[in-house]
């Protein structure tokens, strides 16, 4: 679903992503877990076209980003790391402007909007404005948005942060049945250790390489820890460690 070679990034002397290589089958979630700049906001901002890479390949459905950009974008969802709602349009209208955007038939995206909206708990929230909701409904709204177009690639960069533990639980479930359902595949960015062992599997970025790729269990035991949190504290803080 999702091929990534020798991707590169730069900004200016620093170097944030350091020839990427990843490949992500359909149908999985997968935590994307790093430090405090590792890389992963810029990973996904390469993969959604807002950078360009300095080097290396991206393929999403085998269109490349480089060549086909139109055409892969299309598959890709996304809940970025700052809210990008309207604060000042209603629910709905942030959701209609986005199928819009996309070329869904008004009937398609009011179902997929009333849809989305029930199964997160907010439908009662569709006529106000994004303004007057709390940051957990706001998030909600964001991923009912990022799926409204049923994207293969649902992309999130640190979307519970800020939230308390049940928009946190709920969205993580909204997630799992959407994988379920439909085989979407997941890139989910974080750096709380326990998103990540709920993944089906965990790619631990430091440095903008990976250090490591697997189960939560495999991670562990291959960053060398009892834990995946302790492994990950370890295999992040010592100077020395580089991509496995
Ligand atoms: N616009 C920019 N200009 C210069 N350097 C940048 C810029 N954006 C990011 N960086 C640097 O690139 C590296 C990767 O940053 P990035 O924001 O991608 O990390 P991150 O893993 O998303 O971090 P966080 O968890 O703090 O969001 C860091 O060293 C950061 O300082």
């Amino acid at each position: 679903m999702l091929r990534i070679h020798g991707l590169v990034k730069r900004y200016g002397a620093r170097t944030a992503l350091d020839a990427l290589d990843l490949e992500l089958p359909t149908g999985q979630w997968v935590a994307l877990l790093g430090p405090n700049g590792a890389g992963k906001s810029t990973l996904f901002q390469v993969l959604t076209g807002l950078f360009a890479a300095d080097a290396g390949d991206v393929t999403v459905d085998r269109l490349s980003l480089r060549t086909q950009a139109t055409q892969a974008l299309r598959h890709i969802g996304v809940v970025f790391q700052q809210m990008s709602l309207d604060l000042d349009l209603s629910v709905r209208r942030n959701l209609q402007f986005h199928a819009d955007l996309h070329g869904l038939p008004r009937a398609v995206a009011a179902e997929r909007i009333a849809e989305g909206c029930a199964a997160l708990g907010i439908a009662g929230d569709l006529s106000r404005p994004v303004r007057e909701l709390s940051g957990g409904n706001r998030r909600k709204v964001e991923l009912v948005r990022a799926l409204l177009h049923r994207p293969k690639l649902l992309l999130m960069d640190e979307p519970t942060v800020g939230l308390d533990p049940k928009s946190r639980r709920d969205l993580l479930a909204a997630i799992r049945a959407d994988v379920a359902a439909r085989g979407s595949t997941v890139l989910w960015a974080t750096h709380l250790v326990e998103e990540a062992e709920a993944a089906d599997r965990v790619l631990v970025l430091h440095r903008g390489r990976l250090l490591a790729d697997g189960t939560p269990a495999d991670v562990t035991a291959a960053l060398g820890g009892a834990k995946l949190e302790q492994a990950f504290i370890h295999a992040t803080t010592s100077p020395e460690k580089t991509a496995a």
